[in-house]
């Protein structure tokens, strides 16, 4: 007789939408969190406010909604950002924290905010992210930490070795951040990646039609990635067919 197995830790499949109607598509084709973002605008282009509470608001509590808030060049556009994404409600506000910044300043600028919404900072791995920033995210009270890629020519696998990305995540879980991995991925990276164990990981491209991250989403891109972080660990770990 077999015991009860311990319950495989979750990777849930986010995916970044533009509007309302893509939201109601991403959720129907399994996905777990929502991410409003503009993909015309940059990795982070943030939403009209007015937009992501439509979004909100097509999702109904049926997935956890994250918005993004721009690539912002100082520290005051960041965090007047932050917190005017912050008031549409969604559950996860996603932070940039590009090279260009002082990263130790513009957590220490959002420790207010932090203390009444749930923050993810996304680091960026085509920009030499510094892994000891991840306890200066925690200090500040941030509730996440992500790997994003700021260019969109090459995928997150291409800028850091798998050893490094499950170092990544595991530094995060150790310091009590959700860890979440994007950047330019496809399905065949889902089943690697999720064996780290990360919260989450992040689609847009990898989804789209024409992997293209400015047309549509594609439903059936959408479930065949939800699907892959649903399959039984073993067929995660035999990787995509
Ligand atoms: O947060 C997730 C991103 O929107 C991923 O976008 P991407 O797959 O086009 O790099």
């Amino acid at each position: 007789m077999t015991g009860p197995t311990s319950p495989l830790p979750t990777t849930r499949l986010l995916v970044s939408v533009s509007d309302a109607a893509e939201a109601r598509l991403a959720l129907a084709a399994g996905a777990g969190l929502i991410d409003a973002k503009d993909p015309r605008a940059g990795a982070l282009g943030a939403l009209d406010p007015a937009v992501i509470t439509e979004i909100r608001d097509a999702v109904a509590g049926r997935a956890t909604v994250t918005a993004v808030t721009g690539d912002h060049t100082t520290i005051e556009a960041a965090v007047a950002a932050a917190e005017r994404i912050a008031a549409t409600g969604v559950d996860l506000v996603k932070i940039g924290f590009p090279a260009a910044l002082d990263g130790a300043a513009l957590a220490d600028a959002l420790e207010s905010l932090a203390r009444r919404h749930r923050l993810v900072a996304v680091l960026f791995a085509d920009e030499e992210p510094d892994f000891g920033f991840i306890p200066v995210l925690a200090l500040a009270g941030f509730a996440g930490v992500m790997l994003d890629t700021a260019g969109k020519s090459g995928g997150l696998r291409r800028h850091l070795p798998d050893p490094a990305l499950a170092a990544f995540v595991a530094r995060a879980h150790r310091r009590g951040l959700m860890a979440g991995l994007a950047g330019s991925l496809r399905a065949e990276d889902l089943p690697v990646l999720a064996a780290f164990g990360p919260d989450l990981l992040g689609m847009r491209g990898g989804v789209c039609e024409g992997y293209d991250r400015t047309r549509p989403l594609d439903p059936v891109r959408v479930a065949e990635a939800a699907g892959l972080l649903a399959a039984p660990a073993a067929l995660l770990a035999g990787g995509v067919r």
